[in-house]
């Protein structure tokens, strides 16, 4: 039994991300379209039942060009999106500096949300939740299926501090996590671990 992430494929520069809507650029397609020929080559060694994408469209494009090479619908999830910017979510990043100077990921205190959006405790408790669902669910009812989740690098980085049980802040050094690249997390002796980390053969 295991999961796999996915962070989406390159999308447009200058813009700030978190909740943003703007989708791939060329290379993301390009990235996104190697992973699904890959996977679909190799499908012994990486057998996928399932595709749950967070429903950010730079997310969406990648899982809905993967899923075409296997043949597999997407199903789209809100639970798996990147932190939540608020009003500063793909504006071009020289507005930002000039109405919200010194307003990053990193500068806010744990409990301070973005204008309109989340704080880091929240959106640490939100992915904290949510993987904690889905290992669950797949313990007990989905036993039999790999799941593949396509996601954003800071879910990711959450993903792998929870797993490695380490302490998790917005000031932490993130581990990497590449445009497409794949990390698998496996259950085995009672507890997931994770067994492949940022993945790029494929490119
Ligand atoms: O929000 C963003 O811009 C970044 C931060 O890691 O995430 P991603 O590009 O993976 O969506």
């Amino acid at each position: 039994m295991a999961i796999y992430l996915i962070r989406h494929g390159t999308d447009e520069e200058g813009f700030r991300g978190g909740w943003s809507q703007r989708g791939l650029v060329v290379e993301g397609y390009r990235q996104s379209e190697k992973l699904g020929a890959y996977l679909k080559e190799n499908q012994s060694g990486f057998p996928i039942h399932r595709i749950v994408s967070s429903d950010l469209q730079r997310a969406l494009d990648t899982a809905n060009e993967i899923a075409g090479f296997l043949k597999l619908p997407v199903e789209s999830s809100g639970h798996w999106r990147e932190m939540n910017n608020g009003v500063i979510a793909g504006m071009p990043n020289e507005i930002v500096n000039e109405r919200f100077p010194g307003l990053y990921f990193s500068s806010l205190r744990m409990d301070e949300r973005y204008p309109g959006g989340e704080s880091p405790l929240e959106f640490y408790s939100r992915i904290q939740e949510t993987l904690k669902r889905l290992s669950e669910e797949q313990i007990s009812k989905n036993h039999l299926e790999n799941v593949m989740i396509v996601t954003h690098g800071g879910v990711i980085n959450i993903v792998y501090h929870l797993l490695k049980g380490l302490e998790w802040t917005n000031k932490n050094k993130a581990f990497p996590a590449s445009n497409t690249g794949m990390h698998k997390v496996e259950y085995a002796n009672g507890q997931w671990e994770l067994t492949l980390e940022n993945g790029l053969a494929h490119l």
